[in-house]
């Protein structure tokens, strides 16, 4: 779901490559299931299903971690979810700041899956003055010029962004220059970070083109498509007034943001 941007090689420490780094909270997510089901065993392929994970791509992921499994008996589960969870950093606890708690924001900070996971949220943080102190998630809101001061007490280095796109690369800037390395943005927006920060982007309508990319590609299947795999012009044409209104008028979103037009 998330499209990342990192200034990071594509290889962490001990050579782990970022490609499998994204996989691991597939397989931990797997795993803590079979765990909650107290099953002590896993084979490559169950996990692999259960992951939607091709099995030799787990079973060369898992040797990054020294971890083989034991022929005709699998992996041991409670151990997998220990090593995974070490590598992830999520043994230890992560204070995170959201900034921005609107629609999207609150329904972050009442998401209990952060917590459960090693993600407590040390502050909610808006400005818009008549929010300050009102209780979200049991969390009373911040006043945005505290930013600074509500970092260093809670010792953050993850901050989440759920602002409008427009503040969001000057939120970006402040939690940065406050010490927060990590960020998590849902903003519709690039944001510019030097070396060192990390920037995962979550957009669910990139999701929603994708699979509405998908969709058209399935229908062109059932007989709208010319040659070389594209649209006929009559499809084309057809398509055309439900689209060109919206791209040639500007229209903004809800941020100000132009809805971005499927492209052809
Ligand atoms: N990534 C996704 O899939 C996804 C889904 C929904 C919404 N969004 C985006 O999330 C953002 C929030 O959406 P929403 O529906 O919650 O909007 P919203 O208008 O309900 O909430 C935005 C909040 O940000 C606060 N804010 C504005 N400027 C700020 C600043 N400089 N510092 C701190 N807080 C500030 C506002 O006071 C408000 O409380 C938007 O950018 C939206 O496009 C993304």
């Amino acid at each position: 779901m998330a499209t990342g941007r990192t200034h990071r090689p594509a290889t962490r420490s001990r050579g782990i490559p970022e490609a499998t780094v994204a996989r691991l909270p597939l397989y931990l997510r797997a795993l803590t299931a079979l765990s909650e089901r107290s099953v002590p065993t896993v084979s490559s392929e169950e996990l692999a299903a259960a992951a939607g994970v091709n099995s030799a791509k787990l079973r060369k992921d898992f040797s990054y971690l020294g971890s083989y499994g034991t022929r005709g008996v699998g992996y041991d589960v409670e151990y997998l979810v220990y090593q995974i969870s070490r590598e992830l950093g999520l043994t230890q606890d992560w204070p995170i700041v959201m900034v921005g708690i609107g629609n999207l924001g609150a329904a972050l900070a009442n998401y209990g899956g952060f917590a459960s996971r090693g993600f407590r949220v040390a502050a909610l943080i808006d400005a818009d003055p008549s929010m300050v102190g009102k209780p979200v998630a049991g969390i009373p809101v911040q006043y945005i010029d505290d930013l600074e001061r509500i970092i260093e007490e809670n010792g953050v280095s993850i901050g989440v962004i759920a602002t409008p796109a427009g503040a969001a690369q000057q939120v970006c800037d402040r939690l940065v220059a406050a010490g927060v390395s990590s960020i998590l943005n849902f903003a519709p927006t690039v944001l510019s970070v030097p070396d060192g920060v990390d920037v995962r982007k979550v957009d669910l309508s990139i999701e929603l083109q994708i699979l509405a990319f998908h969709e058209q590609r399935k229908a062109g299947e059932d007989g709208a498509v010319g040659e070389a795999g594209l649209p006929s012009a009559a499809a084309v044409r057809a398509a055309a007034p439900a689209t060109a209104p919206a791209a040639t008028a500007g229209r903004k979103g809800p941020d100000g943001d132009v809805p971005a037009v499927m492209p052809a």
